[in-house]
């Protein structure tokens, strides 16, 4: 039975001399349980999740306690192959042992039905993550790991995330997930877990307690940098589809309180 993901002491470094990326990392993930990992750009997330995955080995320390079944999202998924989605998806399902029956469900879910037969580098990047996403969840996972992934998304598919966690753990799964966008804010309840300076530590309260629905230091996101106005507007903007994750981002990172994003009607 999966107990937890367990690290142990965890250094890690990408070169025998290079200096070390993470070291004494001490963690451990249980059952049930959800993990944001947030951190400046660079400061080792996407590190510490592919160590989590399986992806990467330690340097030193260990990582035990993976349940059989990892899905694994990558950041980016490597979409230079020349298959189609749906050849790529039959082809992992194989692999894994997993129903087949499982990739029309998914693409349903995901909205990318008629893209399943368009070769993966044709792709644009939000669809080749949803393939990511699909191969990761074709033979349920104990442990999901993604890797930033509301990253390129569309509105509609991004909603989706939260409901996939959440049936990883109502299946007694862990989850770890990486976002620099805040929209950890749909994971109420998901421990918080900070990268700095090659060190991993837990802050207190999860989110969406005490207000807490962003990056650190962005409590109760009501005003510019945490003022907290006597009274609310609501403001309507548009702007061109592919600005959006870069708008939600810029005015969450101004301590704007982002309520939804919705496509054009
Ligand atoms: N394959 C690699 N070889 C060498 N160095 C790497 C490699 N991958 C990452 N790094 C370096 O390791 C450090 C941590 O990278 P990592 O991708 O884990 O950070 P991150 O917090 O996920 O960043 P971002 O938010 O930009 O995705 C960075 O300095 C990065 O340049």
């Amino acid at each position: 039975m999966f107990g937890g993901v367990q690290f142990h002491d965890v250094w890690f470094r990408y070169a025998r001399n290079a200096a070390w990326t993470l070291q004494h990392v001490d963690l451990e993930l249980g059952p049930g349980e959800t993990a944001v990992v947030l951190g400046p750009n660079g400061s080792g997330k996407s590190t510490l999740l592919q160590l989590a995955a399986g992806v990467l080995r330690p340097g030193r320390g260990t990582v035990s306690g993976r349940p059989p079944v990892v899905g694994w999202v990558p950041e980016r998924f490597p979409a230079d192959q020349p298959f189609t989605a749906r050849a790529y998806l039959t082809h992992m399902a194989a692999i894994r042992g997993a129903d087949s029956a499982g990739i029309d469900e998914w693409a349903e879910r995901l909205n990318f039905v008629g893209f399943l037969d368009v070769r993966l580098s044709r792709l644009s990047k939000g669809s080749a993550q949803k393939v990511g996403l699909v191969q990761a969840l074709l033979d349920p996972p104990g442990l999901l790991v993604l890797d930033e992934p509301w990253e390129g998304l569309d509105a509609a598919t991004r909603e989706q995330v939260p409901a996939i966690v959440a049936d990883v753990v109502a299946r007694g799964g862990s989850v770890l997930i990486s976002d620099h966008l805040g929209e950890v804010a749909r994971l109420p309840g998901a421990r918080r877990w900070h990268v700095r300076d090659g060190r991993v530590s837990e802050a207190d309260g999860r989110v969406g307690e005490d207000g807490w629905v962003g990056e650190e230091g962005r409590k109760g996101v009501t005003g510019p940098r945490g003022e907290r106005p006597a009274a609310r507007r609501i403001i309507e903007l548009a702007v061109a589809a592919t600005h959006a994750d870069r708008a939600v981002a810029r005015l969450r990172a101004d301590g704007f309180d982002v309520l939804g994003v919705r496509e054009e009607r």
